[in-house]
């Protein structure tokens, strides 16, 4: 059993439909990264997971239990952070984290918490003068502070400078590496490449790539460019002639050849055979950013999106 099973999840808001069948798991000890445009059902799965909302139809577990059915229980293991905390505005950073102890059995101590978000020096600063990046630290601290086994977390890096945001990164490393079991709705795909294991794609309520990072711009099938430089002529059929190879093109002394399958290599070896000195020889792989626009952006290359079989690596 993995620490979350959510299982042909479906919810919709009138005619919206938020979540269109969605599976999705995370098992203890990884980061699983739930990524998708605006309006793609997100934060609706990750309120699912955290028993906010009440599923049309499908099921959600944490460790074994119903959020909404088993709430207490599910409230000792659970730690949530989402988008937009309300919190009591004139109690401190110092004071929230130790009530929200309170409401645990176990916990984290509340001054190493607040330490390792890096807001020992706000510990005394009510809530209404944090600022954005801060109240979102806290928001994180709040969410670890019952020391859960299972954690969601909604956007934790949006508003924070670099330096906080390593910070919080570097926090839910250390989580997994502890064996807890964390879900991240991200826009970030640096940070989704860094931290996460898997990553879900939603789009449209659906789940159009379940895939580790790398899979996922593997299967968005865009292939590599290998780049030099150089002044003088070359044999262009015989570079289109190796295998992998689909597009050579020139623009002054840039040579860009497209294709796929390891491309360095023969290319490499056929400038050395025709005896062309290049400079900066290099190969450029797409990232999760360029995967992302394609697997959910260019829907034209198919009249739906492909599903998570079809994709799945
Ligand atoms: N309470 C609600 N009532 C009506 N429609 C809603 C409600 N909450 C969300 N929706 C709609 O459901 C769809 C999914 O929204 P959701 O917030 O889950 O997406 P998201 O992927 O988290 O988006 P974002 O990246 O913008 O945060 C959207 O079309 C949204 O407008």
């Amino acid at each position: 059993m993995d620490a979350i099973e959510v299982h042909r999840l479906h919810k919709r808001y009138g005619d919206t439909v938020a979540a269109d069948g969605v599976d999705l798991s995370v098992p203890a000890g990884s980061v699983v990264g739930l990524l998708g445009p605006n309006g793609a059902g997100k934060t609706t799965t990750v309120e699912c997971v955290a028993g906010l909302r009440t599923p049309d139809s499908g099921t959600v577990r944490v460790l074994g239990l119903d959020p909404r059915r088993d709430r207490r229980a599910v409230r000792a293991v659970l730690g949530v952070q989402l988008q937009e905390a309300a919190l009591h505005d004139m109690l401190t950073a110092a004071e929230l984290v130790h009530l929200h102890r309170s409401l645990h059995r176990t916990g984290r101590d509340p001054a190493e918490l607040l330490d390792a978000v890096g807001l020992s020096a706000h510990a005394r600063t009510r809530f209404d003068r944090l600022s954005g990046g801060q109240a979102q630290r806290l928001s994180v601290a709040l969410a670890l502070v019952g020391a859960p086994r299972v954690v969601v977390l909604d956007e934790l890096t949006t508003g924070l400078d670099p330096a906080s945001r390593e910070t919080v990164l570097d926090l839910v490393r250390d989580l997994a590496a502890d064996g807890v079991a964390v879900l991240l709705v991200s826009h970030r795909m640096d940070e989704v490449d860094r931290l996460c294991d898997r990553v879900l794609l939603l789009d449209a309520g659906r789940v159009v790539a379940d895939a580790t990072p790398a899979g996922l711009v593997a299967a968005a099938g865009l292939g590599e460019y290998v780049r030099f430089r150089t002044d003088a002529a070359f044999d262009r059929a015989a570079l289109l002639a190796l295998p992998g190879v689909a597009e050579v093109s020139r623009a002054g002394h840039d040579v860009t050849v497209t294709g796929g399958g390891g491309l360095l290599g023969p290319v490499g070896a056929e400038l050395v055979r025709q005896g062309v000195v290049v400079t900066g020889l290099r190969v450029e792989r797409p990232g999760l950013d360029e995967a992302f626009l394609a697997l959910t952006g260019h829907r034209s290359r198919a009249d739906r999106p492909a599903t998570a079989g079809e994709v799945a690596a």
